[in-house]
């Protein structure tokens, strides 16, 4: 640990905080990706079971020493804990954070330095007034359910000196995160959201943020997509991080210019303009419906991983060069295309089980269209095969390859039933034999509910 002489950011010792725990889902586009970077069109977006947890806790320390620094760790992984020390900038810069050695190593995690450099700059910032609040040193832990990443076959690490994976909801993978087999569920966004939603109710007081009202909700979202827009170094739609807040939704984006101004973290001015954009919920003109992103009842929505993943910005590049380049027929594709996304989420608000087969087929026809005008495998021919054939499964209504497309995890809407479930395995086991291919279904089911608040009991075995 770092000790300092120097008293924490605020004025009085820091009250010691109680430990928090929030979790937020993945995601998956089912509808709607390439359309939705662009206001004029909607993405039907579904949460998953797959959650990112964030679990803060007080650092203690003996009395008359202060310490400044925030620790991050990610126990799933080898050599993943991040150390930064924090400070006020002047004239209004926000609080800076200074990543600090761990041992002789010093690996860096974008995602969240960012995140703290946002939330600790409003955290402060809203709180300044209040002269009982100050930034205690803080312990944070990030647990990732299964799916997020493909478990290499020959896993689980456990030596004489390291504990053996606990069964279930978190596994322990025998590499680096930078190492880890990302299934494309959205990783950033959920732990950027819950690392955000974490840090919010740990150092603020109901008053200024309750996480349980609309307010709460709308703040979270706004300081989430600036913290993840500036840690991904662009503006994207920003469903995910959407997703993450507020669950499975048909989502509008934000309108871009809304992050474009804002000055870099540590430069004059840039906590009052953070709080200023964050608070300013009305300037926001996200829309977040919630009719037709639900599956009927007694059908699931399900992911099978084909282990391979995209090169995601390749891809948005070309498709949207292709829709600058081809004004018009373009346009009349996406108009077309965001015709039958809402007929597909009609279909499904309404429950309509027998009419999902054809939507879906519908929607495939032209996302297919628009892979070919544009030259960009959205959905790549080994993709289109293996749809095909999984959509004459006993139970299976059909699938899609979500988001940007390409090789990243199928999505399947099927019946929600063991044997279902068992056929659809037994089919992906023959297909990956007859194809020389690892293609198999991942435990993750669609889920309704965004960020919420855990109990610590959930965490057993994994808390410092
Ligand atoms: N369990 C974790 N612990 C700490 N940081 C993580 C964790 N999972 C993801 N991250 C952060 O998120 C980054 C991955 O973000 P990236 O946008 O590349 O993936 P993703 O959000 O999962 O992608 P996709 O949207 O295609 O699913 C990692 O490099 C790391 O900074
Ligand atoms: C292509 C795009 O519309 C969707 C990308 O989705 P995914 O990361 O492949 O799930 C990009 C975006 O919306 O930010």
């Amino acid at each position: 640990m770092v000790l300092s002489t120097d008293p924490p950011v605020g004025s009085s010792p820091p009250p010691v905080q109680p430990t928090t725990a929030v979790s937020a889902p993945g995601k998956v586009l089912l509808a709607g990706g390439y359309l939705v970077l662009d206001r004029g069109y909607t993405g039907l977006v579904f949460g998953l079971s797959a959650r990112i947890s964030v679990i803060a806790a007080p650092i203690t320390t003996e009395p008359g020493v202060h310490l400044a620094e925030i620790v991050v760790q990610s126990p799933q992984f080898i050599d993943a804990t991040w150390r930064y020390g924090f400070h006020l900038a002047e004239q209004e810069g926000g609080i800076t954070v200074t990543q600090l050695h761990v041992g002789s190593k010093i690996s860096r995690n974008p995602f969240v330095e960012t995140t703290l450099t946002y939330a600790l700059t409003y955290i402060h910032h809203v709180s300044r007034d209040d002269q009982t609040h100050s930034l205690a040193s803080t312990q944070l832990t990030i647990l990732a359910d299964n799916d997020y990443y493909s478990l290499p076959s020959t896993a689980t690490r456990s030596t004489s000196d390291e504990p053996a994976a606990p069964k279930g909801r978190f596994a322990r993978y025998p590499h680096t995160l930078s190492e880890a087999h990302k299934t494309g569920l959205g990783s950033s966004a959920a732990l950027v959201t819950s690392l955000t939603a974490a840090l919010l109710s740990h150092y603020l007081p109901t008053l200024l943020f309750d996480p349980a009202s609309a307010a709460g909700e709308q703040t979270l979202h706004n300081l989430a997509q600036s913290a993840h827009c500036a840690a991904q170094g662009k503006v994207g739609s920003g469903f995910d991080v959407a997703a993450a807040v507020f669950g499975s939704c048909r989502y509008r984006r934000f309108s871009p210019s809304l992050l474009s101004d804002l000055p870099a973290p540590g430069s004059a001015g840039f906590a009052a303009a953070l709080a200023r954009r964050v608070d300013g919920h009305k300037g926001w003109d996200t829309e977040v419906r919630k009719e037709g992103a639900v599956m009927p009842k007694g059908v699931v929505l399900r992911m099978c991983d084909v282990d391979c993943g995209s090169q995601t910005v390749g891809m948005v590049k070309k498709v949207l060069a292709w829709r600058a380049a081809e004004g018009e027929g373009s346009k009349k594709l996406w108009d077309a295309l965001q015709e039958r996304n809402e007929a597909l989420a009609d279909v499904l608000g309404r429950g309509d089980t027998g009419e999902i087969p054809g939507a879906l087929a519908a929607v495939r026809e032209l996302v297919r269209e628009m892979g070919t005008a544009s030259g960009v495998p959205i959905e790549p021919e080994s993709q289109t095969e293996l749809l095909d054939a999984l959509g004459e499964v006993d139970g299976v209504f059909g699938g899609v390859v979500p988001g940007a497309g390409g090789f990243d995890a199928l999505a399947l809407l099927m019946r929600d039933d063991e044997e279902t479930e068992r056929r659809v395995e037994a089919f992906l086991e023959d297909w990956s034999r007859k194809k020389d291919a690892r293609v198999k279904l991942l435990a993750v089911k669609g889920e309704v509910e965004g960020v919420r608040a855990e109990d610590l009991s959930v965490y057993a075995g994994w808390l410092p």
